[in-house]
């Protein structure tokens, strides 16, 4: 058994080839002999799957043993991409893998190519998620993931004409070898019906009779830690037809309609709601939220009574975060269990409840604020409407005592919202109930506590707190970037920097070293070289390696300002094609590079997408130009294509209206990987200055505080004679589609332009400006580079973690020892 401690399974080249040509033969069913890339991907995969599950064993029973404080992060989104090379790389055995491969004739790059993403999330938040379970697993600490298991994951985005076309993500079409089907975890979760009184032992206690009962099955996804044997679990629940049949209807012969019914159940969990904006209130986006919520709780207190048979010590073994409002129906679903099914008494239950829940919002605007229509809740979930209007009475009540009877900021403060529809708003009901309300950067959390959240941050200013976002060094330096991984290791003279991110710092006495620089501009030559092959191989376009690489790459929103960057792009454009031919030498020649999704209702957004096809169309085709100026659009971006990108560019945008994105977590791995932003001073990028300073940035445009007075000059605001031109090419169809692109024109014009595209564009140009100046010294660019990467560390999402296990959650790590 001593043998056995650290598992049955060798990571040396040649177990490795034994156990991948097994998979081949048993698991993939090919023979040994004649397989194929993807064929060798799936067997490789199951090998390493195999070591992932025998750390997850041993890291659940020592935690078992242990029994420590759990934190269970509940979020509806998990955009985990691709698993092969961060397995490989947390487990430490990417080299050996590479050695087993490449004896059978196998490039391990190629194979890691076969795997598609794990797109079950839209966008920051999401993969946020996914950085936070890596750090959480890599740190140590007792964490489990809970969320969907979507049959059909984000869109695929397919580009015909410049028009953005959706396709269903059917992921699961050959499998997923990084998933464990767990058929004997799974609950039923119950829909509908009416609540019942019922007098037990001389009390009277409701009772929940459901109309509809669904099974979720559990899927357990191993999360690896780096550098550490503990292997956390994300479990995502699958919607199944639940056991009982009604045997009614296969009596009555209608047998079809019996099948098509017990079919429904699975549509709960088929697909991911691509929009990242408003919530429509839609019934099955609602089902999909108390699905996962139930069938969740359910397994953290079955776990929880395994050990303990008091609640009171409840808090005491769990904490629960709420990854933004989409699963807060936890909390009237917590105190439906703890007083229909488990009688603790109402205050005892909502004692506890207040305990074990926070909640972190990622979102600026009111209007992105998560509001429930009461008759949608009733008809769905009857028990929990009523649960949510006793939490309200009781804290109107309680409201009443400390402000008094005034009825704006009562009506301001209720969690239901009266009014034609009625709502139930959930950010309140979160903050009611949640002991943490966490912005997810510093002047997020200003925002929350000055505008969205006022009203309660001044009754309750101890809750709202930040943790600035962060993203995983793993994932986004050691595997995209394993040529900068390496020299960051060799300079360092350790690798210890990618568990302890601070250690980069170590890099700023070298930034204006020159053998540094020299070896720092060739790791970034030969991932330009791989960009621009991609580029050429998804666009046809030919870009050239001396250009400057911008790069735009996020979910398109007009706050984003995609278009922003689009028109500086024509101002360019025009300004080379009126430039004397002798001054054309003076231009720093750019490959501007944008792309994104668009919520597939999102029709302004989706015009962004097609103007920027149609400029590309102009610029690229004018042999005038040449490469001094190329656009292009990257279809489909996804996890995989951002692994790709980011460590071949130059500058990434970040230009949001100060004050509209939350944190933004692209800009934190940009600057890991050294290349530098053009911004605002907006979100997380406030504190990005903070750290390597505004000398190594591009700044420009209003600061948070100036918006709103901006805003009110309305009409009178005044824009650049050059703005007024490039909008004018766009209405006037020197691009083509004018109709299309009226309405888009009308955003910005007219005195309607609430993002400040107009009052931003001088200082958008001129730090374009400085851009290109920057990049003609290229011994200036690569210390400015050097020195992002130096101080990128505070943006790990380790450092995130670490601030949430002590000042939110108070879980300490338990360490598997064997
Ligand atoms: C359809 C409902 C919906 C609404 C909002 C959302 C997310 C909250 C939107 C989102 O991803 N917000 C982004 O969260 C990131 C992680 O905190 C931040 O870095 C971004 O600034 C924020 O826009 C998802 C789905």
């Amino acid at each position: 058994i001593l043998g056995l401690m650290d598992g049955f399974l060798k990571n040396d080249p040649v177990s490795l080839q034994k156990d991948i040509l097994e998979h081949v033969e048993y698991t993939v069913a090919r023979s040994r002999f004649s397989f194929d890339d993807f064929e060798a991907y799936q067997a490789l995969s199951h090998s390493v799957r195999d070591r992932l599950i025998e750390r997850w064993h041993d890291t659940q029973v020592y935690f078992k043993r242990k029994d420590p404080k759990r934190l269970y992060f509940l979020s509806l989104e998990f955009l985990m991409g691709r698993s092969l090379s961060n397995s490989v790389i947390n487990l430490g055995i990417r080299d050996q893998c590479a050695d087993a491969l490449s004896q059978l004739g196998f490039e391990f790059e190629v194979l890691a190519e076969q795997e598609g993403d794990a797109a079950l999330g839209n966008g920051g938040l999401a993969r946020l998620s996914a950085c936070q379970m890596d750090s959480l697993a890599t740190l140590d600490y007792p964490a489990w993931g809970y969320g969907l298991r979507y049959q059909y994951g984000l869109f695929r985005q397919v580009i015909l004409d410049g028009f953005q076309h959706e396709q269903p993500d059917y992921w699961l079409n050959f499998g997923n070898p990084w998933e464990i089907e767990r058929v004997h975890v799974s609950y039923a979760v119950k829909f509908y019906g009416n609540v019942e009184e019922e007098i037990l032992n001389g009390e009277k206690c409701k009772v929940w009779i459901p109309g509809e009962t669904v099974e979720a099955v559990a899927y357990d996804n191993p999360i690896p830690g780096y550098g550490t044997r503990n292997t956390v679990n994300l479990r995502l629940w699958a919607a199944k037809p639940s056991g009982q049949h009604d045997m009614e209807s296969y009596n009555t012969g209608d047998y079809i309609n019996a099948v098509v019914n017990r079919q429904r159940a699975e549509t709960i969990s088929s697909v991911l709601y691509p929009d990242d904006r408003s919530h429509q209130g839609k019934e099955l986006r609602l089902k999909q939220q108390y699905f996962f919520v139930s069938a969740s709780l359910q397994d953290i207190i079955r776990r929880f009574k395994e050990a303990h048979d008091n609640f009171d010590v409840f808090p005491e073994k769990v904490a629960l975060q709420l990854n933004d409002t989409h699963p807060s129906l936890a909390i009237p679903e917590v105190m439906r269990v703890l007083v229909d099914e488990e009688h603790l008494g109402w205050n005892r239950a909502w004692d506890i409840v207040c305990k074990i829940f926070s909640f972190t919002t990622h979102t600026v605007l009111p209007e992105g604020l998560e509001k429930i229509p009461v008759d949608l809740l009733e008809s769905l979930l009857p028990r929990h409407l009523q649960i949510i209007y006793d939490i309200n009475f009781n804290f109107m009540e309680e409201l009443k005592k400390k402000i008094g009877l005034d009825y704006d900021r009562l009506s301001r403060m209720s969690i239901v919202e009266e009014g034609a529809v009625k709502n139930i708003r959930m950010a309140n009901l979160s903050i009611v109930c949640c002991h943490t309300v966490d912005g997810v950067s510093r002047v997020h959390s200003e925002l929350l506590k000055s505008r969205v959240f006022k009203d309660f941050y001044e009754l309750w200013p101890q809750k709202f707190q930040y943790k600035t976002n962060g993203v995983t060094q793993r994932r986004w330096i050691v595997v995209s970037n394993p040529g900068l991984s390496a020299l960051i290791s060799k300079w360092l003279g350790t690798e210890a920097w990618i568990r302890d991110v601070d250690l980069l710092t170590g890099l700023r006495e070298y930034a204006a070293d020159a053998d540094l620089q020299q070896e720092w501009k060739m790791v970034r030559k030969v991932n330009k070289m791989r960009l621009a092959e991609y580029i050429e191989a998804m666009s046809g376009v030919k870009v050239s390696l001396d250009a400057m690489f911008d790069v735009q790459i996020k979910r398109i929103h007009e706050y984003k300002r995609q278009l922003l960057n689009i028109l500086s792009i024509i101002h360019r454009y025009d300004c080379i094609k009126n430039m004397e031919k002798s001054d054309r030498r003076k231009v720093v020649p750019r490959v501007c590079i944008i792309g994104g999704k668009a919520a597939p209702g999102y029709e302004i957004a989706k015009k962004i997408i097609k103007l920027c096809h149609a400029v590309a169309e102009k610029i690229n085709n004018d042999t005038d130009v040449g490469d001094l100026l190329k656009l292009v659009f990257i279809p489909d971006y996804n996890v995989s294509v951002a692994e790709l990108v980011i460590p071949g560019a130059d500058l990434s945008q970040h230009i949001s209206t100060a004050g509209h994105e939350a944190s933004g977590t692209g800009s934190m791995k940009f600057l890991m990987n050294g290349c530098l932003l053009l911004a605002t001073a907006d979100g997380s990028t406030i504190e990005i200055i903070e750290e390597i300073g505004s000398d190594n940035m591009f700044l420009f445009g209003a600061k948070v505080h100036e918006v709103q007075a901006l805003r009110e000059k309305g009409p009178a605001l005044k824009t650049p004679l050059q703005f007024a031109r490039v909008v004018k090419m766009v209405r006037d169809g020197y691009f083509g589609f004018e109709d299309h692109f009226k309405s888009l024109c009308d955003t910005v014009e007219g005195g309607s332009d609430f993002y400040l595209l107009g009052s931003d564009f001088a200082s958008y140009l001129e730090a374009q400006a400085a851009a290109d100046k920057a990049f003609v010294d290229q011994e200036k660019w690569t210390r400015m580079s050097i020195l992002s990467t130096a101080g990128s560390g505070r943006f790990s999402s380790d450092r995130t973690m670490e601030e949430y296990a002590k000042k939110t959650w108070g879980i300490e790590p338990c360490k598997c020892p064997f």
